[in-house]
């Protein structure tokens, strides 16, 4: 079984992208406990997140998962942004970096601010990556909305769309539309086509390729012949092609 290395220390960060990337066919190990901390002194996410998925999956000598994120902010030209987890110093607890944010948003209209994620995948045996971005649109709240669920900025990030902050509206929800899950079902995409084993599956009617030609699990294969075999009855429906192609797990 394919196995990833979730590289990173934030614990609400790991339970999420379990959530997320949980039903796929992989194995998704923690970084071990003892794991030493990384220093992330480079200028943009893409950097930060490859500093991350480098130094672990070298190290542990497995594919590896990780991502650099943050909270931007209009109204503060961008901040706390790749600073996001640094901002008044790591160790300082999210309520006070949030009541300091409050306090500089006091004044300001322009409550506009967006979560971004850069997720990176890492294969340490051919020192090659791909990258993925997700962004999620929101504003920023006026008060600490704490739920019961979400980390970091939540309590303060209402997302478009929506009435409640991150925090409020819970895993579910923050799950189907967070930057996070923006940029991991890219990954999740990335995996089923490039590294899981299976069969992939091209279907063709009157000779134009429809769009789910992707990696499908054989219950789905079973379930898209019943309705091609009915639909081939049809009188516009002249010739339907199907092909199966067998792939090797990586
Ligand atoms: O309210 C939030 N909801 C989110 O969904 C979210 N995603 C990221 N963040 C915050 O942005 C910084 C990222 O920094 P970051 O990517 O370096 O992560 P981190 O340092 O916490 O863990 P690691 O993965 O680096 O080990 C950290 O302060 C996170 O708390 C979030 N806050
Ligand atoms: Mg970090």
């Amino acid at each position: 079984m394919v196995k990833i290395l979730v590289a990173t220390k934030n614990k609400g960060k790991l339970k999420e992208i379990q959530e997320i990337l949980g039903d796929l066919p992989i194995k998704l190990m923690p970084l071990p406990e003892s794991a030493s901390d990384v220093e992330e002194n480079g200028s943009t996410y893409l950097e930060n997140a490859l500093i991350k998925a480098k130094t672990y999956g070298q190290k542990y000598k497995l594919i590896t998962l990780a991502d650099d994120s943050g909270l931007e902010i209009d109204a503060l030209n961008g901040l706390p942004g790749i600073y996001s987890s640094r901002y008044l110093g790591k160790d300082t607890p999210f309520e006070e970096k949030m009541k300091n944010i409050l306090e500089l948003m006091k004044n300001k209209d322009n409550r506009k601010a967006r979560f971004r994620c850069i997720s990176v995948l890492y294969f340490p045996n051919e020192d090659k990556f791909v990258s993925f971005e997700g962004v999620v649109e929101g504003e920023i709240l006026k008060e600490i909305c704490y739920g019961n669920s979400g980390f970091g900025y939540d309590p303060i990030f209402k997302p478009d769309g929506f009435d409640k902050s991150f925090s409020e509206l819970g895993t579910e929800i923050k799950n189907k539309i967070s930057h996070r899950s923006k940029a991991l079902a890219q990954v999740r995409d990335y995996i089923e086509n490039n590294l899981l084993g299976g069969e992939m599956i091209e279907i063709k009617i009157n000779g134009k390729r429809l769009p789910a030609n992707k990696y499908v699990y054989s219950v789905f294969e079973k379930v898209i012949y019943a309705i091609l075999s009915t639909l081939k009855d049809l009188p516009e429906i002249e010739t339907v092609e199907i092909k199966i192609e067998k792939k090797e797990e990586k």
